[in-house]
């Protein structure tokens, strides 16, 4: 996931790849080595740490754990909601939503080398801001029922068509995607699929988790 990666490098569905975000809550120590298995078992872009009513101190903590993991793996650890931290403690960069503070101070903070991504929902004019503001990638979704977030807003693969033909500045999907129905935002162009549930609660594993979403992606 670099800053400055277009969509005419993709060839097929070998330009998507999977977008990992943890679960909202976990014990850093004890999920690093599932994490290390998890990142393993395929192709892995991107780590997203989502932690939801942590304190800064444990979210410190996480990142100091987690983030060699996923680093000495060459995948991209990025931190949610906190460009602050996100600096601070070495991550490769930020997820922000429509809430998550002034998206052009943010993309300042993190200086050019560090990727932001920014929620879009399933607005166009919401993404056009996004990348005005310097986003590295735009995030659409729910794209289906999800149990991981009370999701306000859905979204249809039509705007990932529409995204793709216009813009060169890629796309993730995210919202309810499993191996099942992830067909759709492949063949309409995003570029990563963000996946929780898909993964971290597959009923044989992460592991397996993370192989079908790789065999999905490559057979759409
Ligand atoms: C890749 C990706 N896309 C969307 C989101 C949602 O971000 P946000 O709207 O800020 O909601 P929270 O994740 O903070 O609950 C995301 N985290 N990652
Ligand atoms: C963080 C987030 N933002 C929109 S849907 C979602 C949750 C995605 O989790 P899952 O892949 O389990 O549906
Ligand atoms: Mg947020």
């Amino acid at each position: 996931m670099a800053a400055g990666e277009t969509n005419s490098d993709k060839t097929g569905n070998e330009g998507c790849q999977l977008y990992l975000v943890t679960l909202p809550a976990l014990d850093p120590r004890a999920f690093a080595d599932t994490l290390a298995r998890a990142l393993d078992a395929g192709d892995v872009a991107a780590l997203q740490l989502r932690l939801k009513d942590v304190d800064d101190d444990a979210l410190r903590r996480a990142i100091d754990i987690l983030r060699p993991v996923a680093q000495s793996r060459g995948v991209a650890f990025l931190l949610n909601d906190r460009a602050d931290l996100a600096v601070r403690h070495g991550c490769d960069g930020v997820h922000l939503g429509q809430g998550d503070g002034d998206h052009a101070a943010a993309r300042k903070l993190l200086g050019p080398e560090r990727t932001l991504g920014i929620t879009c929902h399933n607005s166009r004019h919401l993404a056009m801001e996004a990348g005005e503001a310097g986003a590295d990638y735009v995030a659409f979704g729910a794209f289906f029922p999800t149990a991981t977030k009370q999701a306000e807003h859905t979204a249809t693969p039509d705007i990932l068509e529409w995204w793709t033909e216009m813009f060169e500045l890629p796309t993730v999907a995210i919202g309810g995607i499993n191996a099942g129905n992830c067909g759709p935002l492949v063949r309409a162009g995003a570029d990563f699929l963000a996946v929780v549930g898909a993964v971290w609660n597959h009923p044989d594993g992460p592991e397996a988790g993370v192989r079908a979403m790789n065999a999905a992606i490559a057979a759409a």
